[in-house]
């Protein structure tokens, strides 16, 4: 990690402890899709630097391969949360409402001897699915603790709903034992809902893509980003990375183990970055000082706006930080 880096963590750490919502905020730059039914693709995602793992019950394995994905990942339970060099993010992601395999999955993960830190449910199109996906958790005692669930939204229907879904989500958190902690745009199936073509650009994604950020933000939860299939380009991976972290997404889907570090890069602010909101934090508590809330900084007009657009940065390189020992 840099001085410069070192420097801010020290300086404004209080601040930022008071600024997050709670103590369990998870950083969630890379969610890495590992087929459930493939120990040794688990075995590899276990030995990545990796924010954030989906055990993949889902898309990522054959019909014909469910049953064996989800005893393959009650094994994988039992036998602990591996022990790595800094905090990740154990998940499980399962079938959808309405495939009608989501109550099989549940009642094998959720009965291992170790539960998973987060569950991923697909393709949530309405409420009604969500009220039916928590009524079936309250059916786990050994859901002592609320466990964090990460809502995909990946069809007209879900974009349509998403605000209910999230009011509903956030509302049903209270006396249920789950929390929604992340969004995800699964841009791949919207595509195919929406019978789109798809452009190097995402432009026919774009309406659902900012609608989904724009929502997490109002809800306070994370937005994780569109998954990039050609897996073996990584400049291209980069571009849409740090494409969707200017749209405000603070991760992104990944499938390949070589995907993770680029994405895990591109969505921490560069050194010019955390400088520059460094020197405006600084600048505008001296100008407000001296009674003005709109100044010249380096050639810009500043005001509060622009003052929390830098806070945010820093912010998000403090969460890094704690999370990752970077
Ligand atoms: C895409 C792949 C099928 C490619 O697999 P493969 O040909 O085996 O790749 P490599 O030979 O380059 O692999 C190198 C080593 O890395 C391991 N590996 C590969 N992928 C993973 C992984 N995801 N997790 C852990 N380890 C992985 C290989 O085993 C090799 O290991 P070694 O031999 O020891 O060196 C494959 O990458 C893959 O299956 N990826 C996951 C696909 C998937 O999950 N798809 C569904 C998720 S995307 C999605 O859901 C989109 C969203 O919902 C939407 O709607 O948009
Ligand atoms: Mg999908």
């Amino acid at each position: 990690m840099s001085v410069l880096l070192k420097k801010i963590k020290i300086n404004i750490y209080s601040q930022f402890k008071r600024n997050l919502s709670n103590n369990q905020y998870k950083i969630r730059r890379a969610l890495l899709y590992v087929p459930g039914d493939d120990p040794k693709k688990i075995n590899k995602a276990y030995k990545l630097d990796v924010d954030c793992i989906a055990l993949d019950c889902e898309d990522g394995v054959a019909a014909n391969r469910k049953e064996q994905a989800r005893n393959t990942i009650f094994e994988f339970l039992n036998n602990g949360k591996p022990k790595k060099s800094r905090e990740f993010d154990w998940g499980v992601r399962i079938n959808s409402v309405k495939s009608e395999l989501c109550q099989n999955d549940l009642d094998v993960i959720l009965t291992a001897q170790n539960l998973p830190d987060t569950i991923s449910l697909p393709k949530v199109n309405d409420t009604e699915e969500l009220k039916w996906f928590s009524s079936q958790l309250e059916r786990f005692t050994a859901l002592k603790t609320k466990i964090s669930v990460i809502l995909f939204i990946e069809t007209a229907q879900g974009i349509m709903n998403l605000k209910e879904i999230c009011t509903t989500a956030k509302k049903l958190s209270e006396n249920r034992n789950f929390e929604p902690v992340a969004l995800v745009f699964g841009g791949d199936d919207y595509l195919a809902d929406i019978g789109a073509r798809k452009t190097d650009q995402l432009t026919e994604v774009l309406y659902a893509r900012q609608k989904l950020v724009m929502m997490a933000k109002a809800f306070q939860l994370q937005a994780i980003d569109v998954v990039y299939i050609q897996y073996k380009d990584l400049d291209g991976l980069k571009q849409q990375s740090i494409e969707g972290a200017n749209m405000g997404y603070t991760g992104k889907q990944v499938i390949h183990p070589d995907q993770v570090p680029v994405v895990q890069e591109a969505f921490l602010p560069s050194e010019k970055q955390i400088k520059w909101a460094k020197d405006l934090i600084e600048a505008y508590h001296k100008y407000a000082a001296s009674g003005k809330g709109a100044f010249n900084f380096n050639g810009i007009m500043v005001d509060s706006p622009t003052l929390k657009q830098a806070e945010n940065l820093i912010k998000f390189v403090e969460v890094v930080g704690k999370d990752t020992n970077q």
